[in-house]
């Protein structure tokens, strides 16, 4: 079958896939594929996304690749037009009264009056672009689970990072996993054992170190975020831009959100 509908999203190539949450097993929600020109084809076979687990002492997590290669570099592409990032001092963070820069860009978009807090910056989100929605969208085909806020982190190069932190906000709905998309540069993601860090009853439990891969979906799900920190190291290797999309599910009455980091 060959439709041509003309919408712009057409341009997308997105494995419509959904997660049946009850039988914890993977079924095809649509089985046609879209190229770039507009052309559908039915696919004869429907195969789930392959998810690999990682697993630790109060770590759940999900990894599984959303995009092939060419519909991430189409996104990354219209990220790099689109996405505005904040500046001034709305991209600093206070600790201890000081402003200092963060180490990447930020920039926050969401459903209307949604209010991203932390270390004394507010940061309130811009309404999601048909690209923002595209990616949301294909999040949720793919997890079952809905998002009503994107944080955006962009880190030029391997200087730019992420220092270690949990999402354990209140507002946060414990019930919706935290869903990670990376595209461009691979970068190293560590989580460390709450008790394992220094200055803590320090416990030895080996860190769980990932890569996170062009296109990937990074899964944190319930209580991960509870005793487990993430980082984002420094990779001076690393020459060229990364852009990471944290989908989140924000509960509104528990507003405001806040992140701990640097
Ligand atoms: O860039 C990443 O992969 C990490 C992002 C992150 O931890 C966050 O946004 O809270
Ligand atoms: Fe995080």
């Amino acid at each position: 079958m060959k439709r041509n509908t003309g919408v712009r999203m057409d341009k997308f190539v997105t494995r419509h896939r959904k997660r049946s949450v009850e039988a914890d097993e993977w079924k095809s929600e649509e089985p046609i594929k879209k190229f770039k020109d507009g052309s559908e084809v039915e696919e004869e076979f429907s195969q789930p996304i392959p998810w690999q687990k990682f697993e630790a002492e109060g770590l759940d997590c999900d990894y599984s690749f959303l995009f092939d290669k060419e519909e991430a570099d189409h996104l990354l592409t219209q990220l790099e037009e689109e996405v505005v990032y904040f500046t001034g001092d709305k991209a600093k963070v206070q600790v201890y009264g000081k402003l200092y820069s963060v180490p990447r860009k930020q920039a926050t978009y969401g459903d209307e009056g949604l209010m991203y807090s932390f270390s004394g910056v507010h940061l309130l989100a811009k309404p999601w672009t048909p690209t923002l929605e595209h990616i949301r969208d294909a999040v949720t085909k793919a997890t079952g689970h809905t998002f009503n806020f994107v944080l955006i982190n962009r880190y030029k190069d391997g200087h730019d990072h992420m220092g270690e932190h949990r999402d354990d906000e209140r507002e946060l709905d414990p019930a919706c996993p935290i869903a990670s998309v990376s595209l461009g540069a691979v970068r190293d993601f560590i989580f460390r054992h709450k008790d394992a860090r220094s200055g803590s009853t320090k416990r030895q439990i080996e860190p769980v170190k990932l890569e996170l891969a062009h296109g990937s979906l990074l899964l944190m799900n319930y209580p991960t975020n509870t005793y487990w920190y993430h980082s984002l190291p420094v990779r001076k290797k690393v020459k060229t831009p990364r852009i990471n999309l944290t989908f989140r599910r924000i509960v509104k009455n528990r507003q405001k959100t806040s992140i701990k980091t640097e």
